[in-house]
């Protein structure tokens, strides 16, 4: 099983990484909250640009990174655009889409970036080409917000990411009863156990999933989402709490 290391974090050993994102709206909102961060437990910081109200101009977008990675310093910054499809804030097409990320990956600030793996398989490939050739990591995506698929779905689409050569696959599904969260849970210990040659990210969303942010490290989920201010997603816990459980299951296993 390989690892992937951002600077200072190993995402796939040992406890799982807690990622936190920012949804600010103006540039203000968004470094000010990057700069509460240094009192806060957080390993990766995912900046969701679908909310900044600029984002369609890459100056203004280039203009936030720089103060970002100036206001977070060695923390890791995931660069994500959610699109409306996949339960974000706004609607793009493919080629701005593939432009956007392909310059964040360029502009030095970033270290990983989101790329919606049905956004189409060339694009897919040319975002992530371009992402390695700068040296910075791919977490390929996908999200349900209506229902958990079949395992075995499941378990195809984390191998599309990984045989589009994504460096993490993920995966968060929307769970309608109790036993979806169980499917998704079985599904990424197939994946983990059966297939992925590096790490992998699942969760099963709202409070129904709640469990499956917090188990990661024993049925083989990397990283996790914590909120500080606002959850970018339902089920989402506060990082102090999310911290405390992942350390006490991790002393346990
Ligand atoms: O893909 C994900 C996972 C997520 O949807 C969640 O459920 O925690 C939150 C998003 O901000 C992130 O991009």
């Amino acid at each position: 099983m390989n690892t992937v290391k951002v600077r200072n974090i190993e995402i796939g050993a040992g406890i799982p990484k807690i990622c936190v994102p920012i949804v600010g709206v103006t540039k203000e909102e968004i470094i000010a909250e990057a700069k509460t961060f240094d009192s806060i437990p957080v390993d990766v910081v995912e900046w969701r640009v679908d909310w900044f109200e600029n984002v369609f101009e890459f100056d203004k977008v280039e203009d936030v990174l720089k103060d970002l990675r100036e206001a977070l310093g060695e923390t890791p910054i995931l660069f994500t655009f959610r699109t409306s499809k996949e339960g974000g804030e706004k609607a793009i097409e493919p080629e701005p889409y593939k432009e956007l990320n392909i310059q964040a990956a360029k502009s030095g600030y970033v270290d990983l970036v989101d790329v919606e793996v049905f956004t189409g398989d060339e694009i897919v490939k040319e975002i992530i080409e371009n992402a390695h050739a700068c040296g910075v990591k791919v977490v390929a995506s996908n999200h349900d917000f209506d229902k958990t698929p079949e395992k075995d779905e499941i378990v195809r689409r984390l191998q599309k990411m990984q045989e589009l050569n994504a460096d993490i696959p993920k995966i968060a599904v929307m769970p309608t009863c109790k036993k979806d969260v169980l499917t998704l849970l079985s599904a990424t210990e197939e994946m983990y156990i059966n297939y992925a040659d590096r790490p992998i990210i699942t969760m099963s969303m709202a409070g129904t999933g709640v469990i499956s942010r917090l188990c990661g490290e024993v049925f083989g989920s990397a990283l996790t989402f914590g909120a500080a201010k606002k959850a970018s997603a339902p089920g989402q816990m506060g990082v102090e709490d999310l911290k405390t459980v992942l350390e006490l299951l991790h002393k346990s296993l």
